[in-house]
């Protein structure tokens, strides 16, 4: 039996959470606050916490930083929210929280998450046993719902959230970060994210695209070089490690980088300096850098075209971007963000996509990814010439459409939305849409809801009433 505390300003909910607890065969410790949470953990022995994220007061985040300040060993934190967004994913994480849920957690979830959270306890103590306390109970107004916050890192799919996490798990550290994901991901996005919600976020965030940069010149635009170093180096040129110093380097396409060069990387990350071209003298730099490319770096190490050990030292947290195609949930949402955005830009009211237009880009398999949603969203925005974008003003070739080579393994088009749907109004075709996507997703999670609603990024509570509207169940 482990002993968990519960930090919920809301009676009911901590109620639910407690007796579904104590069914595992754990006990529970409850607190209505933050300030009430640091005192029992001041006194008491506890192997976990679930901590809701939005309370009166001090927050869930205020609360976490006060654990982490207060006691020498946190246990494991699970943070639960309403509404999960990017911002407080990242938060939550970077903060030491041990995961992040969305509100309604099943009872599944919870076991599986608490028995996740104990092992790392028992390891982190050298046993798993837990002690004892008091219940104790009060009860503030309830602050319920989570505002989404400001961030721009749209996405509600699984596969986003967990790039969420990952980023704040790889904010709150201070080693390397490898970003893989194809063209147009959004890995320049999650570069400067992780900056944002990291300790250097006050410091420089520089980005260079080595493949943009000609071979000769790539060198000196790294590490600078002095005055006379080469022909045409008519002063001296401090380089990104300088401009980046105290701050955070993101080398894009970090896979087409020179030997030569890699060898100086190793260095400048190993020992912390660099020296510039025609010096002799090593400048120290205090430098994070991500790295970032759509090669795979294994097989370039195999091909002897990538240095082993300069892989070995970038690898250290990897975040891996999904292709767009793989998360179908976040189509939607980033194509109406791009059409807030180009709205926001021309100064007018955003359009809405028509029926037919979101059946285009929940087709479409976007080799280019995001940055090619956001292309055509601004584009169909100045070009459309009412209030409703149509799949016409999408300007989406069919051969990008349907190419064979290009469907994804997870997605077959064809079933997504009959043409029938075609000039039906919007939100009946949404709810064929979630229609179909709620039983695609039943389906591959072999008829589990816990996993099918993990799967759209839904609280399975809405995928009941749901599965009921739909007649699904
Ligand atoms: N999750 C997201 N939310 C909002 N906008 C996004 C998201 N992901 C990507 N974008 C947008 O898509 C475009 C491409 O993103 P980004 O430049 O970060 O991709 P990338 O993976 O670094 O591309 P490349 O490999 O070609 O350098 C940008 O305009 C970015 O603002």
């Amino acid at each position: 039996m482990a002993r968990v505390l519960i930090v919920d300003d809301d009676d009911a909910f901590r109620e639910t959470l407690a007796e579904t607890l104590e069914g595992l065969g754990h006990g529970v410790t409850s607190a209505a606050s933050g300030r009430e949470a640091l005192d029992v953990l001041s006194r008491e022995r506890v192997d976990a916490v679930f901590l809701d994220h939005r309370m009166p007061g001090m927050d869930g985040l205020q609360t976490l930083a006060g654990m982490q300040a207060q006691l020498p060993e946190m246990p494991p934190v699970i943070v639960l929210t309403a509404f999960s967004s990017a911002g407080n994913t990242i938060d939550a994480m970077r903060l030491g929280a041990f995961d992040h849920l969305t509100k309604p957690v099943t009872r599944d979830a919870m076991r599986d998450v608490l028995a996740r959270a104990l092992q790392v306890r028992a390891a982190a103590l050298g046993d798993g046993s837990a002690g004892d306390g008091s219940a104790d109970d009060g009860s503030v107004n309830d602050g319920s719902v989570d505002d989404r916050d400001n961030s721009d890192l749209i996405g509600i799919s699984p596969a986003m959230r967990e790039v969420h996490k990952r980023i704040g798990m790889a904010a709150a550290s201070a080693q390397p970060v490898l970003l893989l994901g194809e063209t147009g991901t959004g890995k320049e996005m999650v570069a400067r994210a992780l900056h944002r919600h990291s300790s250097r976020a006050g410091r420089p965030f520089v980005a260079l695209n080595c493949a943009a940069i000609p071979k000769d010149l790539l060198e000196s635009e790294l590490f600078g070089h002095v005055r006379g170093a080469f022909t045409g180096a008519t002063g001296d040129r401090p380089g990104c490690f300088r401009a980046a110093d105290g701050g955070v380097l993101l080398l894009d396409e970090i896979g087409d980088m020179r030997l030569d060069v890699q060898a100086k990387m190793l260095r400048a990350l190993q020992e912390g300096e660099i020296t510039p071209l025609g010096s002799h003298r090593p400048v120290k730099v205090d430098v994070r850098v991500i790295a970032a490319t759509h090669h795979d770096l294994a097989a370039a190490v195999r091909e002897g075209r990538f240095r082993e050990d300069l892989l070995y030292r970038l690898d250290v947290l990897t975040v891996h971007l999904p292709p767009l195609r793989e998360r179908l949930a976040d189509i939607l949402p980033l194509a109406e963000h791009f059409l807030r955005l180009a709205a926001r830009a021309e100064g007018a009211a955003p359009k809405a996509l028509t029926a037919d237009a979101a059946q285009q880009l929940l087709r479409h398999t976007w080799p280019g990814n995001v940055r090619e949603l956001r292309n055509v969203m601004a584009r169909s925005h100045a070009l459309s010439r009412h209030a409703m974008i149509s799949a016409a003003d999408l300007e989406l070739g069919p051969s990008r459409v349907t190419g064979a080579d290009a469907q994804p393994a997870n997605v077959q088009p064809a079933n997504v939305l009959p043409t029938e749907w075609l000039n039906a109004e919007l939100p009946d075709v949404i709810e064929k849409v979630e229609r179909l996507m709620i039983a695609h997703a039943l389906a591959q999670a072999n008829g589990n809801r816990a996993e099918a609603a993990r799967r759209l990024g839904i609280h399975r509570q809405l995928l009941y009433r749901k599965l009921t509207a739909y007649g699904l169940e």
